[in-house]
């Protein structure tokens, strides 16, 4: 594609976006101005600071091609798009997230980053990817930014990474914490428990939390707590606190795509809430266009077939 051709394509991919986007839902009318009501603005780390202190929760949600990003960007409800370490086992069929490789999330991220408009788009830094030396951590994290296409990184671990997130924020690449219940280090833990249910547990996330918001992150993700020490990180911490099974009274929350849709055949955790159930109606997809060849009632004759002009069918059988 030439220089020219491809800057109108993109100027008119944008276009159509901004019709697109202009033509669908907005935040509900009670939600403040601090709120981004406008589609076409890009939601960016200072975005997240502010609707915290807005008291206005933030919403994330998880995206692992190009249609999925498409429909998280599809309304100005959502402020984050995070290409979770999930992918490995709801998309790529893994057991376990510490099977994914880098290269197989920065594939996933750049077809998610091709379809992100308005939201934050944040990557989880796989099982590996920032263990075995800063250096690595570094040249891996910049990777995800430049090859994964997105804006931020995400990673698991408590006081153990702070020198690797100090790092990270001081060189410009902003990190997103995650505390509490870590599934990359479901091996070591003996499987996926809530933590921080007695009150040590709970000293060492808050802990964790507060080395991670002073190594320079920009949000931390806390998963798997009860819902008492959710609140008390949440008006511990100056940052945005997401939570996943952390109860209501964090700065944000975030769920699995394949969770909220209800295609995910897997372990439900208590704290999933089925938004819609596209299992059936997929499924069901599937089982009517194979009944309908079977029973040769696909493709119909006259809608769904080309046809030959009479004269040249009659050529044939010269
Ligand atoms: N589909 C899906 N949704 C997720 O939220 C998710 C993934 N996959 N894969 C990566 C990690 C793994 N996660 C998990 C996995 C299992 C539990 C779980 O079984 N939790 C128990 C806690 C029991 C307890 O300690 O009381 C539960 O029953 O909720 C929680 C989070 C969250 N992430
Ligand atoms: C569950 C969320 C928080 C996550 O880290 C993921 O999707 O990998
Ligand atoms: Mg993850």
């Amino acid at each position: 594609m030439s220089l020219s051709s491809w800057t109108f394509h993109r100027s008119a991919q944008r276009a159509l976006g901004w019709i697109q986007r202009r033509c669908m839902s907005v935040r509900p009318a009670e939600s403040n101005d601090k709120v981004n009501n406008d589609p076409r603005k890009k939601v960016t780390i200072q975005t997240l600071k502010t609707l915290k202190s807005a008291n206005i929760p933030i919403t994330m949600l998880t995206a692992y091609d190009y249609p999925t990003a498409v429909s998280a960007s599809s309304n100005a409800l959502i402020d984050v798009t995070l290409v979770g370490d999930s992918l490995a086992q709801v998309c790529l069929g893994y057991t376990s997230t510490t099977q994914l490789t880098l290269p197989e999330m920065i594939h996933h991220a750049r077809a998610v980053a091709r379809g992100t408009t308005h939201p934050l788009l944040i990557a989880d830094m796989p099982f590996g990817s920032f263990h075995v030396s800063n250096d690595n951590a570094v040249e891996n994290a910049i990777r995800l930014i430049r090859e994964g296409q997105v804006e931020a990184v995400k990673l698991e671990g408590g006081e153990e990474v702070v020198p690797i997130v100090r790092r990270l924020t001081r060189i410009g690449i902003p990190v997103m914490a995650h505390v509490g219940l870590l599934p990359q280090k479901h091996l070591a833990m003996s499987g996926y428990k809530v933590q921080g249910r007695s009150a040590a547990g709970a000293k060492r996330v808050i802990n964790d939390a507060l080395a991670l918001e002073d190594a320079g992150a920009f949000a931390v993700l806390v998963e798997g707590v009860p819902k008492e020490l959710g609140k008390h990180l949440t008006e511990k911490l100056q940052i945005p606190t997401i939570g996943i099974g952390a109860g209501p009274w964090t700065s944000g929350q975030v769920l699995v795509w394949d969770d909220i849709m209800g295609t995910w055949c897997g372990h439900k955790a208590k704290f999933v809430r089925r938004f819609a159930d596209l299992k059936t109606p997929r499924d069901k997809g599937v089982q009517d266009y194979a009944q309908a060849i079977r029973e040769r009632m696909f493709p119909s004759e006259d809608t769904e077939s080309y046809t030959m002009d009479p004269s040249e069918l009659a050529k044939l059988s010269d």
